[in-house]
Parts: structure tokens; sequence; C-alpha cells
């Protein structure tokens, strides 16, 4: 949050006692006028008069706005007295591509319909060798499932992976979008793309012949989860195997990447990769907009969360469809060799090839849905309480598991932007420990009722011939303790999450 902000601001706009906002000009990136683009300026004093530095948050990159700037809407909406509706206004044709002029009170405007999907396709095509992943999808041995959960990834996914791939129609599972997306939940994690769980030989009563590269969008695609036959990809190992393989699979990365970055919760495998590539490397708090600075500064190539979204700088948003193309690339580059004949490389190996190289990340998050916010609230405090006591910490774990190591330090994140100098406090407490394992605890920011409370767990694993392990069984005894330390029970009255992935 910016303190201590001097200066009036203009036009009325964003502007409050705190921290003023200059609108300056509406410019494109090539400092052309653009229109709907702000570039708003606060000056920010932390240090005293010699310390002055400006803050530029650039808001027409199409990323998410930054806190600095949400913060100032928010105070700017309480002082709303009144809003207009306007009635009459004509209908559009959203499905004819093409200009339509209307008349309206200020004379005429216009309405441009245009098909995105071109466009996108036109984005991927610069990005990624097409003819490489038409050959892969081409190989009798590969099959293909991709389920849209009935978001608007369908009509991407049948223009990208049908018409200019060659995968099968019936590759595509809840491909045609609808407005109650067919009566499910859009979240492409186990739980909710049960469908495609199914067809990938995870769920309880599994098909018999799996496809070797199954995929799931949420409603907004702009989130994935990455399947194997019979395999699940975290996504935190997902986004750690992209960077770990881009510059060989990805044209758009031959030069090399810039650098990576993860949010705070998601798993440190792509630290490992990042320091075995000697790559620039950041961890961010939680939400996509930490990341778009780090990309207009030219600091960060790939990035990645847990929460199934995965990206890189050529959008600020997280992409849900350049994910899946990314690990085709990995398995079209993989298989180069052994298309015509011979076993292919599946997911599961490339993944487990990783964990062999880099050592695994043992991972699991617990969800506990809409808790009661004052209890979610005090379970935190006492959290954060027993940060500052860490010999007591440490007796209490090996009163519950003498198997877990001591934690070193504990802490609540703070994120400091190497590029615009905002700091970002209270974004989860972590407890570390002394063998790499973390527990980290959140207050959700996008649930919709009561509080929900999510729970990290991690554990490394260097050693090569114990990285096959049932990850919910490897992480027990963390979980034990998390539960514990915590006194989640005690506090929410709650016996088991709500969902675990
Ligand atoms: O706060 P949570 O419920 O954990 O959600 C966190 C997620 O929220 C949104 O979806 C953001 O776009 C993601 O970037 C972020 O990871």
């Amino acid at each position: 949050m910016v303190q201590d902000v001097s200066g009036v601001g203009q036009n009325g706009l964003l502007s409050t006692p705190a921290v003023s906002a200059v609108v300056r000009e509406r410019v494109g990136a090539d400092g052309s006028k653009a229109n709907g683009a702000f570039i708003l300026t606060a000056s920010h004093n932390p240090g005293g008069p010699n310390e002055d530095f400006g803050i530029k948050y650039n808001m027409e990159n199409g990323g998410p706005a930054p806190e600095g700037v949400t913060d100032k809407i928010f105070e700017n909406t309480k002082t709303i007295k009144e809003y207009f509706i306007a009635e009459g206004l004509p209908d559009v044709d959203i499905s004819a591509i093409g200009v339509s002029s209307f008349s309206g009170p200020d004379g005429q405007f216009d309405v441009d319909v245009f098909d995105a999907a071109s466009d996108y396709v036109k984005l991927m095509k610069s990005i990624f060798d097409f003819q490489a992943i038409q050959k892969l999808i081409a190989c009798p041995q590969f099959s293909f499932c991709y389920d849209a959960l009935h978001g608007v990834a369908g009509a991407y996914a049948s223009r990208i992976f049908v018409e200019e791939l060659g995968a099968k129609e019936s590759s595509l599972l809840n491909c045609v979008p609808k407005e109650d997306f067919g009566g499910g939940h859009p979240d492409p994690n186990l739980t909710y793309a049960k469908e495609l769980v199914a067809r990938m030989g995870l769920g309880k009563t599994p098909d018999s012949n799996p496809p070797e590269f199954g995929a799931a969008a949420d409603g907004d695609a702009d989130r994935n989860m990455v399947l194997g036959k019979r395999f699940f990809v975290t996504p935190s190992d997902s986004v750690a195997i992209i960077a770990a393989n881009a510059v060989q699979s990805i044209p758009y990365f031959s030069s090399g990447l810039k650098g990576v970055a993860r949010s705070m919760p998601t798993s440190a495998a792509l630290d490992v990769v990042a320091k075995s590539l000697n790559l620039k490397f950041f961890e961010v708090p939680t939400g996509w907009k930490f990341f778009g600075n780090l990309m207009d500064a030219g600091l960060c190539s790939v990035c990645g969360e847990e929460s199934f979204g995965t990206g890189s700088d050529h959008i600020r948003e997280k992409d849900g469809i350049w994910a899946v193309l990314a690990w085709m690339s990995i398995l079209a580059y993989k298989n180069k060799d052994n298309l015509t004949s011979g076993k292919l490389v599946t997911v599961e190996d490339i993944v487990k090839q990783h964990w062999a190289k880099f050592g695994r990340h043992y991972y699991t998050r617990y969800d506990y849905e809409n808790v009661d916010a004052g209890a979610a609230k005090e379970l935190m405090a006492h959290l954060v309480k027993l940060q500052s006591s860490l010999g007591e910490v440490n007796k209490l774990i090996k009163g519950v598991r003498s198997d877990v190591a001591n934690v070193a330090s504990a802490d609540e994140f703070e994120y400091k932007d190497p590029v615009d100098g905002s700091v970002s406090k209270n974004q989860g407490i972590r407890y570390l420990f002394e063998d790499g394992s973390r527990l980290v605890f959140r207050l959700s920011g996008t649930g919709s009722e009561g509080a929900t409370i999510r729970l990290y767990i991690e554990q490394y694993e260097k050693d090569s011939s114990k990285t096959g392990r049932d990850s919910q069984e490897a992480l027990s005894p963390l979980v034990e303790v998390a539960l514990k330390l915590s006194k989640m029970q005690e506090f929410t009255g709650r016996d088991a999450p709500t969902v675990i992935t």
C-alpha cells in the first residue's frame, strides 16, 4: 500500500487525501493515443523529501489492476452519491462480425464485433511450433482429451486443437460453452472436472484405455489442469516443468527466459529450476496482478500459481490454452524422434524425469470453505501469535510427530515490488521447516460465503529413490502437525476439509 503520498489529483479522478493519482494522457504502448488507457502516477515519499520517487501504474497492459489502483478505486466508491442507467440501448447481434452504427444522444456510435479467436490463434502461432504439435497429434500412439467444462475455452479449443492442429472432434469434452456451465462447477481440478478425471483413468470407475494427455480449463479459460494417463500434474510442478523445457520446446523462448516467478503458496519446484538454470526468480503474493510489473520490466517470462494458473509474458493474465499448448510442445519435442516407431515419452515420464533431476516437492492444499468469518480470523491470529515462540512450536510438533523437522523460521509474508517499490503486507502465514518443508495458511480472497481457509502443505524430497510415493501419504505427518498447530477443529468445528487438491 502506498503511504505518505503528497500532491493533489487532477480531474478529480482516483484522487484521495492519501494518494494522488493523475490521469496524464491516454496513450498506446508505442506512445500513440489509445482509447480507455490510463497512465496513473502517484508520488511516494517513504523516508523524507530526499527519497521521493514516482510510481507509475501502467493500466494499459491488459493485466489485473495493481493494489494501489484498486485501493484508490475502493476509496472513491465510498463517495458515489448517484448513478445513471441508460435505457433503450439498441440490441447488437454479437454473432455477426462487423461494425454496427447507432445514433445516440451524443451522435453516432459504432459497435465493432470481432472474432477474438482469430486474433488468439494468430498469437499462439507466433509463439508455438504448430507443425511440431500437428505431428504429435497425428501420431497413432498419441491420444488427447480436452475438457472446457462448458466454459468459453470450448470455442477456442475447436478452432485450435481440431481445426488447426488436427485433433479428432471426439477429443473435445464439454466444449460447447453454456451460460450455466451445463450445471457443473467450471473449476479445473480433480474434484470438479469429474468426467475428464474418469476418462484419464483417475476416477473411481476409470476408463480402460485413457488418452495419453488430458487437460481442462475453467469457465473463463485462464486456468488449466494438466493430466497424463492415470497421472495428475500439480500446477506447481507444471510451471516448473514448462520453465525447465521452454527454451528447447517453444520457439517464443528460444533466446532464453528473462526470469521466472511464482506465488508464495506455490511449491518451490520452480525455485529449484531457476537456481539450476541461473534464472532470475521472484516469489510474489497470491494474485496475477503481481506478475505484470515484473513482465513489463522485462524480468519475467514464465510464471504460475498453485491455483491452476500458468502463463507467460505474451499477455498479462494466466492463459489456460497457452499452458496446454506449452505441454503439447514439450511432448512434441521429447517425442520428435519416436513418432513413427518406439514408445512415446509420456506426461508421467516427463514429470518423473523432472523429479529425478530436480527432486520432488510433495504438495497438497486443504480448503475449508464457508467457515465462520470470525472463527477464521481467530485461527489466523492464533497462528501469528504462535510465531513469536518457536521453542514452544517445536515442542508441540515433537509431541505430535517426532519424525517432523523443526520449524526454522515463521512469518507473515510481505512483498516489496522490485519495480515500483510498493509493499504488500499480510499475504499469508508461513512456517518454514529446517528440511525445506513449508506450512502456509491463507484466507481466500475469492470465497463467496463466510471465509475460506487455505492450508498449503509442502515437503521437498531430493533423494530420487523416494520421489515416487503417494503425495497424501508422504505428507500425512505434516498434515497432522498443521491441524494440531492451527487448532483447526477447535476453531472451525470441521474435522475434514471441503476440498483437497
Ligand atoms: O484468494 P484465493 O481464493 O486463493 O484465489 C486466488 C486466485 O484468485 C484469482 O483467481 C486470481 O486471478 C488468481 O491469480 C489467484 O490465484
